[in-house]
């Protein structure tokens, strides 16, 4: 039994069927991609995932707990993390107070309305941020103002905002989306580092399919909302139904 279990997952946007009957195992510690061309419902999945959307029918399970219904916050609480497209951090503060928000509220529970006032007393807190900020490579960007940071350090900076939570399970939507290739490279040896020293098990949407084949252990192939395939690297590549999926796309 994975950490991860999808079954039976379907979702209709009016006539449209985002997805249709989606069945997913990811194991504790791997690297999971989800892949396929645009529109197959990949972002869709990673929704029902985190409490933004609610199948029509199947379940969600995550390390014992029914995903389904839960509130996005609970679901954070389970140990589920998402890095998003845009990162989404607070551009005004400082990069150490972005990392340190999610620190007190993996801590208390929930984001308290100012807890930077307190900032001075919570050593502890300050430390675990740091020490995430380290991981990631920005420690010594800690007291820069986020909206400042190029865009790759700002992918890191909600990387580290997602890992001060300690999280078991981080979803990763086009983590390199945007980046350079220089950037994109920095950014799969970070992952692969992270895999390494905390055992977080992942699950990443991307197109890039260099860093799917730089990260993943498996790969799921998502098309018009079914899963086509779902193996080993080395037998995706130049799969005909997968070939046959991203025809006028990209070639894997
Ligand atoms: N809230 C919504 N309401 C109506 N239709 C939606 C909604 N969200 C997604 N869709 C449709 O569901 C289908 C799947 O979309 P989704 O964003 O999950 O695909 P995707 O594989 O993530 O695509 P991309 O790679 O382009 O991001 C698309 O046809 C999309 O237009």
């Amino acid at each position: 039994m994975g950490i991860l279990e999808v079954r039976n997952v379907s979702k209709r946007f009016g006539g449209l069927q985002a997805l249709n009957n989606v069945n997913l195992t990811v194991e504790q510690g791997s690297v999971h991609a989800i892949i396929g061309p645009n529109g197959a419902g990949k972002s869709t999945l990673l929704n029902c995932f985190v409490g933004r959307l609610t199948p029509d029918t199947g379940s969600v399970m995550f390390d014992g707990h029914s995903l389904l219904g839960a509130k996005p916050h609970q679901i954070n609480q389970f140990g589920v993390s998402r890095v998003f497209q845009t990162p989404e951090i607070f551009t005004d503060l400082t990069v150490l107070e972005n990392v340190m928000i999610p620190t007190f509220a993996k801590r208390d529970g929930a984001y308290k309305l100012n807890p930077l006032a307190r900032v001075s007393q919570e050593t502890e807190v300050r430390d675990h941020a740091e020490a995430t900020l380290s991981d990631v490579g920005l420690l010594d960007k800690r007291k820069m103002v986020a909206s400042s940071l190029s865009r790759g350090d700002k992918r890191r900076l909600e990387m580290a905002m997602c890992l001060a939570q300690d999280p078991k399970l981080l979803l990763l939507d086009e983590p390199t989306a945007g980046m350079s290739r220089a950037d994109t490279n920095r950014t799969i040896d970070l992952l692969k580092q992270i895999g390494e020293s905390r055992g977080i098990t992942k699950v990443i949407i991307e197109h890039d399919m260099h860093v799917v084949f730089s990260l993943a252990q498996k790969i799921a192939v998502l098309a018009q909302g079914t899963v086509i395939v779902e193996d080993v690297p080395e037998n995706i590549k130049g799969h005909p139904k997968v070939r046959e999926a991203y025809l006028g796309e990209a070639q894997v």
